[in-house]
C-alpha cells in the first residue's frame, strides 16, 4: 500500500477513499497495474495432486481444458437506485467511486458491514445487473461485459437453491449433463462430475442425498462445496461466491477459503463477499475491499490493510481480529 497523492493524480493510483466521520480525508493506491499479459494458464497435469485437509486424504485437481485468464478491473464504479413511493420517488446510492482489480490467480475478498454494498458490488462485477446502468466502467481483459462472458462465469449465490431428495453425484452429473457444451460426450461430462467431486474432497459424501428442512442429508460445508462444484463444473475464468462461509464454523469456513485458492491457483479469478472473517481467514485472501455504506475504505493487499490504516492513525488499541477491527472501523464509518 502506498500513500502517494501525486500517484493518485498521474492516474497510476484508481482507489480513493475518505471519510469524513472517521475525521480523515485520505487517498491511496492500493494496486499494481495489470502485467502486460495475463498470466498463461497452466494445462493440468496428472501430477497435480493437493491434499484434502478435511478428509485428510489426497484428491485429484480437476483435469480440464485450460482456463482462459481473465484480469479483471474496475473503475470508480457507481450505482444508484430510483425507489418510488406513493407520493413521491427517491434516489438512493448503494455505491460510490468503487475502484479495484483482480488477476487470475487471485483471490479477492468483499468485505464490509451489512448493507455496505458486498452483494452489489458482486452482482454488478459478474455481469448480473443490468439495470439501472451502473456508472464507472467494469472490464475484463480491459473489454467491457460481453455475451460471451456469461458462459466463462460462475455465480455461486447466498441461497443456491438444490434438490433435497438428490445424492451429491447425482446433483452434480445433472449439472455437467445439463450446463457442459454439446461438443462433450456424455461419459466426458460424466467424469467431469467425477473429477469435482474429488477436486472439492466430495468423495466420502458422494451417495449421500443433499437433504433439506425434511430430509437429514450433507453438512452444511459439504452443501456449499456441492454449490461451488455446480459452478466449477463449467471450469469458468471467472468465480464469484457471495458469502460462502456463511453459517459454517471458523474451521471449515477456513478449508473453504482454501479450496478457494486451490481453484485460483488453476488460473482462476475468484472475488467473493465474506461477513466476519476469523484472523486465520483474513490472512489467506490476497486482496481486500473493504465498504462503509456503499463507499470504498481500502482497496489493496489484504495483508497491507493493517499497515495502511496504521499509517492514517487507525490502529486498534488491544491485540485483535484485523477482520473485526477493520469492520468495526467500517461501521464506525457506516453511522
Ligand atoms: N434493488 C434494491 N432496492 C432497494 N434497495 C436496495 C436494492 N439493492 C440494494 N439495496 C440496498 O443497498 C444496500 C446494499 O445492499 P447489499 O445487499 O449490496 O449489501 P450487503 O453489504 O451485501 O449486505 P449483507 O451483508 O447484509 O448481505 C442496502 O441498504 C440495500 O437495502
Amino acid at each position: 500500500m502506498k500513500l502517494d497523492i501525486d500517484d493518485v493524480s498521474s492516474g497510476a493510483a484508481l482507489s480513493r477513499a475518505s471519510s469524513a466521520s472517521l475525521g480523515l480525508s485520505f487517498s491511496f493506491t492500493g494496486f499494481t497495474m495489470p502485467p502486460d499479459e495475463i498470466a498463461d494458464s497452466r494445462p493440468f497435469s496428472d501430477d497435480d495432486i493437493a491434499e484434502d485437509i478435511e478428509a485428510g486424504i489426497k484428491k485429484r485437481k480437476l483435469q480440464t481444458e485450460p482456463t482462459l485468464p481473465i484480469y479483471l478491473k474496475f473503475t470508480d464504479v457507481t450505482y444508484k437506485i430510483i425507489l418510488k413511493g406513493v407520493t413521491s420517488t427517491l434516489e438512493k446510492d448503494i455505491l460510490n467511486g468503487i475502484t479495484g482489480s483482480v488477476n487470475p490467480g487471485e483471490v479477492l475478498a468483499l468485505m464490509g458491514p451489512s448493507g455496505s454494498g458486498k452483494t452489489t458490488l458482486l452482482s454488478l462485477l459478474g455481469g448480473r445487473v443490468k439495470e439501472p446502468t451502473p456508472g464507472g466502467s467494469i472490464t475484463y481483459n480491459d473489454q467491457p461485459y460481453s455475451k460471451f462472458l456469461k458462459s466463462r462465469i460462475g455465480f455461486v449465490t447466498q441461497d443456491d437453491v438444490l434438490f433435497p431428495h438428490l445424492t451429491v453425484k447425482e446433483t452434480l452429473t445433472y449439472a455437467a449433463l445439463l450446463r457442459l457444451p454439446n461438443k462433450l460426450t456424455k461419459e466426458e461430462k460424466e467424469k467431469r462430475a467425477l473429477d469435482v467431486i474429488y477436486e472439492l474432497g466430495l468423495e466420502r459424501c458422494q451417495d449421500t442425498m443433499i437433504g433439506g428442512s425434511f430430509v437429514r442429508g450433507v453438512s452444511g460445508g459439504e452443501r456449499k462445496r456441492v454449490c461451488i462444484g455446480n459452478e466449477i463444473i463449467i471450469n469458468p475464468s471467472l468465480l464469484f461466491l457471495d458469502e460462502p462461509t456463511s453459517g459454517l464454523d471458523s474451521t471449515t469456513a477456513l478449508r473453504i477459503v482454501e479450496m478457494l485458492h486451490d481453484i485460483a491457483e488453476d488460473g482462476k479469478t475468484v472475488i467473493t463477499t465474506i461477513h466476519q472473517p476469523s484472523s486465520r481467514l483474513f490472512h489467506k485472501f490476497d486482496k481486500l475491499i473493504l465498504l462503509g455504506k456503499g463507499s470504498l475504505l481500502y482497496f489493496g493487499k489484504a495483508s497491507e490493510a493493517m499497515v495502511y490504516f496504521a499509517s492514517i492513525g487507525c490502529s486498534p488499541l488491544i491485540s485483535m481480529n484485523p477482520a473485526e477491527f477493520l469492520l468495526d472501523l467500517s461501521k464506525w464509518k457506516h453511522k
